[in-house]
């Protein structure tokens, strides 16, 4: 498999990157505010009519392609539609990650404090979404390591509930590799160190991808 790359250096695809954050980062708090919303009746149905105006004016000018990578100047990998970090997209917390050697080869962290959006049961973060953290933080520290690939299997293990409006921590590094195979461990924990979800995952670089040290890290 292969992706398509695009090269963002002039100016005018970059601030068009830019206005499409805004706009995500805009749909986020509209999101998150519905999520919170105690309006009455009249007013949601009011402002589902005015929203449904901006959807068609959005959706008249859809694109037709997926987002490609895109290479800015400084060489920076960035996926903009990605689900969990890409800057265009709305449904991405978007979780921003930082290599960590210290806790191994392919060593990550980043922050993440869960939103309303992500509840699972009343109060706590749905387990999906924890595993949707843990698969890609999982995955950047394979790639990170030079053994980027596709999530072959992702185990979790759910040892306290996942609160939101919180600030946490998502850390990840290789554990082990054999040939193609990569395992990587992580964790989603609390401020004081408390461990709420680990995690394992088994990456596969697939044969025809080429070898991939000292790729440049992918942001959103
Ligand atoms: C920086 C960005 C980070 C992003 C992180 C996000 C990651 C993702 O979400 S990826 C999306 C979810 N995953 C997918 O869509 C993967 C779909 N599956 C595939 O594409 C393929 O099955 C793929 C690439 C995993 C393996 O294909 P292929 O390379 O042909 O495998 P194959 O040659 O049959 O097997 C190689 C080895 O892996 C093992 N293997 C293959 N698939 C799996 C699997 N799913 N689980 C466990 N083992 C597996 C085989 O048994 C074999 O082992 P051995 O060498 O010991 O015999």
């Amino acid at each position: 498999m292969t992706f398509d790359l695009a090269f963002t250096e002039d100016a005018d695809a970059e601030s068009r990157l830019e206005a499409l954050a805004a706009l995500t980062r805009q749909t986020r708090e509209l999101m998150d505010a519905v999520a919170l919303t105690a309006a009455p009746e009249g007013e949601l149905a009011e402002i589902a009519g005015e929203l449904a105006v901006l959807t068609e004016r959005l959706r008249a000018v859809s694109r037709q392609s997926t987002h490609p990578f895109h290479i800015g100047s400084d060489g920076t990998l960035r996926h903009v539609g990605n689900a969990v970090i890409g800057s265009g997209n709305p449904f991405a917390l978007p979780l921003v990650i930082e290599p960590d050697p210290s806790t191994g080869e392919g060593g990550v962290r980043a922050d993440v404090t869960f939103r309303p959006i992500h509840e699972g049961p009343p109060g706590s973060v749905h387990g999906g979404v924890s595993a949707l953290i843990m698969d890609h933080l999982l995955g950047h520290a394979a790639a990170l390591a030079g053994r980027g690939g596709f999530t072959g299997t992702l185990t979790l293990r759910y040892v306290r509930r996942v609160p939101y409006g919180e600030p946490l921590a998502a850390t990840a590094a290789v554990a082990r590799t054999e040939g193609r195979k990569t395992w990587v461990e992580g964790r989603i924990a609390d401020q004081a160190g408390t461990v709420l979800v680990e995690a394992t995952g088994l990456f596969i670089t697939p044969t025809q991808w080429p070898p991939m040290r000292d790729a440049p890290s992918v942001a959103g």
